[in-house]
């Protein structure tokens, strides 16, 4: 069974209908829904990671990297994002005082908030859906959730006022989490998801992190850099890449950043939801790899006169 960032109605459920039709469990909580697939109650769970207008989503860049017990991705869902403003039957705009929603989805309509209802209180909750639920309930003390309208119909509610998002281009990603495993085949318009950590912080250490990618033609898809939850200041690298960890440049730009780094956390390879093939450089082949590999071995044939050939290091 499949679970998901819940209650129904979030756009995370949204996003697993496109999936299929097959029951899931809805979850509370970001952490829940991670915690549940490394528990084993679920056997992948469904989570946002990413929205076009408020970037990434902490709690699951984080929940998904833990270093003892990283998660896999092995798909990824892009749904467009469009929020109402929901209420009781009844209740007109003029009337709305408390307004509750997701801290995403808030982000997504400050400008509309504050040209419509510049006095109203806005108060964060867990997720969209779970708003248009206490609204529902009229002691909740709360008049109107900023939510999808599914969401508010779903809980009895009413639109207000429709389309109030201040960008209407606005999209969010979701990743399907399930426990590390062999990564899904190659397709061919692949992404892989990985958090870097450095060794030690020194002039350029994020310019070498991004040089493997760059000598290999590897296109990167979204840097961010997280806390590392140590020590003020030190921050990894939270980093989405074109490619397929079965292609010799993906393969090869991963061994330099695990030559380099202190840690690197792989997170998967997965088919990209648009389905856009990487440009390969010139090169960038995996038959160029092989070839210019034999080449080598054909000059210097592996191992074969050295019985140690790590004593020459110092
Ligand atoms: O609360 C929801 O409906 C969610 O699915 C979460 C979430 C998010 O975390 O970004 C998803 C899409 C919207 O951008 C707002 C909220």
């Amino acid at each position: 069974m499949r679970g998901f960032f819940g209650p129904e109605g979030t756009f995370t459920h949204q996003a697993l209908l496109t999936l299929g039709d097959e029951p899931a469990i809805p979850l509370p909580t970001v952490k829940r829904a991670l915690d549940a697939v490394r528990s084993g109650e679920v056997e992948a769970s469904l989570v946002p990671i990413e929205n076009s207008i408020e970037g990434g989503v902490s709690a699951t860049l984080d929940y998904l990297a833990l270093p003892d017990d990283p998660l896999q991705i092995v798909q990824e869902v892009v749904i467009p994002v469009s929020f109402d403003l929901c209420v009781r039957r009844g209740t007109k705009l003029g009337q709305v005082r408390r307004v509750v929603s997701h801290p995403h989805a808030i982000a997504q309509v400050r400008g509309w908030l504050d040209e419509h209802l510049p006095d109203a209180v806005v108060v964060e909750r867990g997720s969209t859906a779970g708003a248009a639920e206490l609204v529902a309930d009229p002691a909740s003390g709360f008049d109107a959730a900023v939510c999808a309208p599914v969401a508010g119909k779903m809980y009895g509610l009413v639109s207000a006022a429709h389309h109030i998002s201040d960008n209407d281009r606005a999209a969010t990603r979701f990743v399907l989490v399930s426990r590390p495993g062999r990564s899904p085949l190659r397709t061919g318009h692949d992404k892989t998801s990985l958090v870097a950590y450095m060794r030690q912080d020194h002039p350029g250490a994020l310019l070498e992190i991004l040089q493997q990618f760059a000598v290999r033609g590897v296109n990167l898809c979204r840097i961010e850099s997280r806390p590392t939850k140590t020590t003020l200041g030190e921050y990894c690298f939270s980093i989405d890449a074109e490619g397929h960890v079965s292609e010799a440049r993906m393969a090869e730009a991963l061994m330099g950043l695990r030559r380099i780094c202190k840690d690197v956390v792989f997170l998967g390879s997965y088919p990209r939801a648009d389905r856009k093939s990487p440009k390969v450089p010139y090169g960038g082949k995996d038959s160029d790899y092989h070839e210019a590999q034999a080449w080598v071995r054909s000059i210097e044939p592996l191992g074969d006169d050295d019985p140690n050939p790590s004593s020459h290091e110092n």
